[in-house]
């Protein structure tokens, strides 16, 4: 059985978070930990807002996709129905930053209440988000 994880890596994905081929995209690779579904990310110069610092719809971007794949790792197929990001520290470029996701409820079998954060380097959460995916059939 092909697992949808599997399909989202395929040389047609064009995703701007995942997909290797696309050259203006994230280039994002996934683990799933656990219950942690994690990946690395460094900003670069072209990924800032403020001068030094990774542009806040970037940094939901990074998030949204985290989230995504962790449903996709447990071979949920969703769209992003809703989501918020608290910035509490401002993400610096040429940084490691670790992002990670998890699920923290279901409901009535179709909504799934994810979270995510950023972490620095030093430990710090710099970026918190909740949002709500829908399970839906992706064609
Ligand atoms: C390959 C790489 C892809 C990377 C993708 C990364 C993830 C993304 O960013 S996806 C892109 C951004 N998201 C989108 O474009 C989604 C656009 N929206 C949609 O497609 C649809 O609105 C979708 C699928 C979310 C829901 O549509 P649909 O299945 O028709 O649901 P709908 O009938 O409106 O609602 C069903 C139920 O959910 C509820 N609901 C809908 N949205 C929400 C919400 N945000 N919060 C709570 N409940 C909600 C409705 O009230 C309804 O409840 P009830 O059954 O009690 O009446």
């Amino acid at each position: 059985m092909e697992l949808l994880q599997d399909r989202i890596k395929d040389n047609n994905n064009m995703c701007f978070g995942c997909s290797q081929a696309n050259p203006i995209g994230l280039k994002l690779k996934f683990t799933l930990d656990g219950e942690i579904c994690r990946t690395e990310f460094e900003a670069k110069e072209e990924h800032q807002g403020w001068n030094g610092y990774m542009h806040g719809g970037l940094i939901a971007a990074l998030l949204d996709e985290t989230m995504a794949w962790w449903l996709w790792f447990n071979d949920i197929s969703i769209m992003t129905a809703e989501m918020t990001t608290r910035y509490s520290y401002g993400v610096p470029i040429n940084t490691r930053l670790v992002v990670e996701s998890w699920c923290e409820e279901v409901k009535r079998g179709r909504l799934y209440l994810m979270a995510g954060r950023i972490i620095l380097p030093d430990g710090k959460v710099a970026v918190r988000a909740n949002a709500k995916f829908m399970k839906t059939e992706l064609k």
